[in-house]
């Protein structure tokens, strides 16, 4: 690989809390080693529309702590056309850019498999997206953000919910993946769990809250996610079933803000470090991956080749415990 002298960082995809937190790593960690960087407006739409701003040391202070993304972040659909990758490589090398890093989530990363296998520009993915549903991490920036909202979101209908002796259905964010639904509700202890990996079994579900309810059961939790079926599809099946006068909550793009907490800085900065150390060791084509505490190198490919299994045994623990 040719020296990197400048590399070029964009956020993209859904915006995940800590994606500041790893802009601020990869630039610190980029000038103290001499490189210069740049940084993307808006995803790959900076980048077909030459929308950038140079990044130092400086520059990045003070935004750790910020939740969304300074660089702003887009879904750029047209990504997907050939000619349109083309058309951003080509305005890379005009800019001299030799590298570049890719904060998203699969979406993202599949974009920047593409733009290194056709046109040999040297990437590193940075995995993150809410919803933790990208393969060989096991964690993505802005998970435990996600999950500290959703569950102190649920705490404060559990105590309007007790109060007034009644079931909340609240739907929560991931479009594929229910592990926001699944440790949110294990965090909680939710009654029911609803995630698009399982088959839904409403008779079962009834049965079982039905039971806790004769037994004096004062409030109900039910976590769906916005993938296995809407809020309102669920408490229809519940009406008049479950002995409790049911409300829906939709905690929608709450969600996705907010400051990050500290996990979510520390895996940030983590990231983001070895983002830019991967690149100064010659290696591309690859996505920082968390791997039982350590961060390793995975190829895009095979991250992209692969789906995130949902961990089965949290499933029966979130049985067992509610
Ligand atoms: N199959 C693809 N080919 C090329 N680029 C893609 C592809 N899928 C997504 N992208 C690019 O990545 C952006 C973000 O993807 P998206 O799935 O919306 O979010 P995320 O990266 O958070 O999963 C898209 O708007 C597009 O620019
Ligand atoms: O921001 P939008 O376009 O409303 O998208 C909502 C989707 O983005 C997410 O918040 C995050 O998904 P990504 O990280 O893949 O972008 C999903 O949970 C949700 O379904
Ligand atoms: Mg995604």
């Amino acid at each position: 690989m040719p020296q990197i002298k400048k590399i070029g960082i964009i956020t993209s995809g859904g915006d995940a809390p800590g994606m500041n937190a790893a802009v601020r790593a990869v630039t610190r960690t980029a000038t103290s080693n001499g490189l210069e960087v740049i940084g993307f407006y808006k995803g790959y739409a900076g980048i077909l529309d030459k929308e950038y701003t140079e990044l130092t040391y400086a520059s990045v202070g003070g935004i750790m702590e910020k939740g969304g993304t300074i660089l702003r972040t887009a879904r750029v659909p047209g990504f997907k056309d050939p000619n349109i990758r083309a058309e951003a490589a080509r305005n890379l090398k005009e800019l001299g850019i030799d590298a570049l890093i890719v904060i998203g989530g699969e979406g993202s990363l599949t974009g920047a498999k593409l733009l290194y296998e056709e046109h040999g520009i040297p990437i590193v993915g940075i995995p993150a997206s809410i919803d933790n549903d990208i393969p060989d991490t096991d964690m993505a920036i802005g998970v435990d953000t996600c999950l500290n909202t959703a569950v102190d979101s649920m705490q404060k209908l559990k105590d309007t919910a007790s109060s007034h002796e009644r079931a909340f259905i609240v739907e929560v964010m991931g479009r594929g993946s229910g592990y926001i639904a699944l440790m949110s509700g294990i965090a909680v202890g939710a009654e029911g769990i609803i995630i698009p990996e399982l088959p839904i079994d409403y008779d079962q579900l009834t049965d079982k809250i039905w039971e806790q309810r004769k037994r004096g059961k004062i409030n109900c939790i039910i976590v769906v996610a916005e993938g296995a079926a809407s809020a309102y599809t669920v408490a229809r099946h519940f009406e008049n079933k479950i002995g409790y006068e049911t409300r829906i909550t939709i905690l929608g793009h709450i969600q996705r803000g907010g400051s990050p907490t500290a996990f979510d800085r520390i895996l940030a900065s983590r990231m983001g470090y070895e983002a830019v150390k991967f690149l100064l060791n010659g290696e591309a084509g690859v996505m920082v991956a968390l791997n039982r505490s350590k961060l390793i190198a995975v190829p895009i490919d095979k991250v992209l080749s692969e789906k995130k299994e949902l961990d089965y045994e949290l499933v029966k623990l979130a049985n067992t415990l509610s």
